[in-house]
């Protein structure tokens, strides 16, 4: 008691951060902060704003309001710092399928300006954290979507970023290769990395240290994932997905913004 709390690092901070695309407001006055070395789960039907609010902190967006600082970085100022510091996964991620999984690693090397010692020090690392090394040599058009996945992964970390961001990066993959997903970026998490993910599946978004959920364009709650289902007495994320989906789910007040 009475003893100096120690501050903690936040990974990002983020105030009143909004977009909007035209009159349409996509993304409202989201706020909260994450600490550094912890996985924050994004959650929310779709269309609701995750991409949008994911692609303003990682600089690739610029917001139309609010501030934000991602590893200190200030969104506005410097995104050319956000995007080298972070890893960003897409659904949609990209690999060369007439590649091989190696070819693929060493390209996306070239694309971070990896090279010698530190370049061959990043590869191997990377493929031992991610167990890849008895597929260097398959062409990645013969892998499966699990393997795909992971040869991604390994492409978003290779020069070892402090923030990993994934965008759905389980849908459409099996339970078995979800499951070894996870257990890589929970691994990456103790090893110090900070993770922001958006998923659909609530046994995911279960696991995670901090949840966002958000809903026509405003971050509705955040917390840790047992403090938010006690706050509103749900037994399960599930249920506390529905209540809030049906508590909020009026007309879209994004449709109304602006006119
Ligand atoms: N470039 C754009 N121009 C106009 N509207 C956009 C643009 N990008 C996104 N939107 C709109 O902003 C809203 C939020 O979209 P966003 O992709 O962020 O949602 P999401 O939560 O990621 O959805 P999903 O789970 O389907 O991926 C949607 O109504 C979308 O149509």
């Amino acid at each position: 008691m009475g003893g100096k709390v120690k501050a903690v690092e936040l990974a990002i901070q983020c105030r009143g951060l909004g977009k909007r695309f035209g009159k349409y407001t996509a993304v409202q006055n989201v706020s909260f902060d994450l600490p550094a070395g912890t996985i924050m789960g994004f959650v929310g039907p779709n269309g609701a704003g995750k991409t949008t609010t994911i692609r303003m902190l990682c600089g690739v967006s610029i917001p139309s309001e609010g501030t934000a600082q991602v590893l200190g970085y200030d969104v506005y100022k410097q995104p050319e710092e956000i995007k080298q510091h972070i890893g960003y996964m897409t659904q949609k991620f990209s690999l060369y399928d007439d590649l091989t999984v190696e070819e693929n690693i060493d390209f996306y090397g070239g694309i971070y300006n990896l090279s010698g010692e530190t370049a061959a020090n990043d590869k191997a690392r990377t493929v031992a954290r991610i167990n890849l090394a008895e597929r260097m040599d398959q062409l990645v058009a013969s892998l499966s979507g699990g393997w795909k996945q992971r040869v991604a992964l390994a492409c978003a970390i290779l020069h070892g970023p402090k923030l990993l961001v994934l965008d759905e990066p389980t849908a459409g993959v099996d339970p078995v290769s979800r499951r070894v997903f996870w257990q890589i970026i929970r691994q990456l998490a103790k090893e110090g990395m900070t993770v922001l993910v958006s998923t659909h599946y609530m046994d995911e978004a279960e696991t995670c240290d901090y949840l966002g959920f958000i809903f026509y364009g405003q971050l509705i709650a955040f917390g840790p994932p047992a403090e938010m289902k006690a706050r509103e007495q749900k037994a399960t994320l599930d249920d506390l997905f529905v209540y809030f989906v049906e508590r909020e789910a009026v007309d879209d007040p994004r449709n109304q913004r602006g006119r």
